[in-house]
């Protein structure tokens, strides 16, 4: 029996005329690495954002199962009303609900986080300060107990530096902790927003292209935080990445977009010998590599 903590299933997303996924149907295996790749303009960066709620998907489900329950990403992102709801109350509520109060603050509160392609941090705040304000909705923030800092406001406060510290140390950022964001080398904004990302508590994180732009140290680097974060912390990964070394030797699963549709999923040695992901996406030169 599979233990999926993430279910996409027929996942669809239009643009005016353009039909940016087709029919993508994936699913992330609880404690895996599992890569999303394929050419440019295939669709990878809109199944993150749809997952995300960055985009509001025009069709399908997604099912995330993290934090001892089911949630349903469409749903909590706020869906239109239709119009059998009028006659389902219960419904109608639920739809309002997540039309007043839902978003994609909710999909990150039930163990979703994310980077981006582009780095995201803000350049102008020191590292410690970026951690700290992506924990902003784990703390407690009532006015008043801020204002009369109460003993349990300090304690909520000591505890989010502590976890900044931790993920800090993780992605070997200690030393950096009061430079401004901005100053780091590329490598470490990278790893930064991954410590970002992972001091909101996520079971599962979407990496968009983290290798894009690094020396190879810096990819090995990387790989062996990843390694880390699913050996030790038993953290669910769902990776788009180009590099394909990194992607071969690191992944679980592989699921390739092509146009919108997967064209092919499955372990790394399958994908490396599928003639239409290699038609599509690896080319000749890659099929002599994994041949030679
Ligand atoms: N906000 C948008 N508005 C219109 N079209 C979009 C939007 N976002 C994505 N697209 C289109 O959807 C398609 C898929 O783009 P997407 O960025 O998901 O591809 P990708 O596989 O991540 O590519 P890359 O590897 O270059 O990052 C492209 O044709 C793109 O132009």
């Amino acid at each position: 029996m599979t233990d999926a903590i993430l279910q996409v299933d027929n996942l669809m997303m239009r643009f005016g005329g353009i039909k940016a996924l087709n029919d993508v149907s994936l699913k992330v295996e609880r404690g895996s690495v599992t890569s999303l790749i394929g050419p440019n303009g295939a669709g990878k960066t809109t199944v993150f954002n749809c997952l995300t709620g960055f985009y509001r998907a025009s069709g399908g489900r997604i099912q995330l199962n993290a934090n001892q329950r089911s949630t349903d990403v469409i749903q909590v992102l706020g869906e239109k009303i239709h119009p059998s709801d009028w006659i389902n109350p219960t419904q109608l509520g639920s739809r309002v609900w997540y039309k007043m109060f839902g978003g994609a603050h909710l999909v990150n509160r039930a163990g979703l986080a994310r980077t981006f392609q582009n780095i995201r941090l803000f350049r102008e705040m020191s590292v410690i300060e970026n951690l700290l304000v992506a924990q902003h909705m784990l703390v407690n923030r009532n006015l008043l107990a801020g204002v009369f800092n109460t003993r349990g406001y300090r304690a909520a406060e000591n505890l989010a530096l502590d976890r900044a510290f931790y993920w800090l140390e993780m992605v070997d950022l200690v030393p950096t902790v009061n430079r401004l964001a901005g100053t780091l080398s590329y490598g470490q904004q990278r790893r930064l927003e991954i410590a970002r990302a992972m001091c909101t508590q996520p079971e599962l994180i979407c990496l968009d292209e983290p290798a894009a732009g690094l020396n190879p140290v810096e990819t090995d680097a990387l790989s062996a935080i990843l390694h880390r974060l699913r050996a030790d912390h038993r953290i669910s990964v769902l990776l788009i990445e180009h590099d394909m070394p990194m992607v071969m030797s690191i992944s679980d699963h592989i699921v390739v977009l092509d146009h919108g549709d997967v064209i092919a999923q499955g372990t790394p040695q399958h994908i490396r010998h599928d003639p239409r992901v290699i038609a599509a996406y690896l080319g000749v030169d890659d099929e002599e590599d994994a041949h030679g």
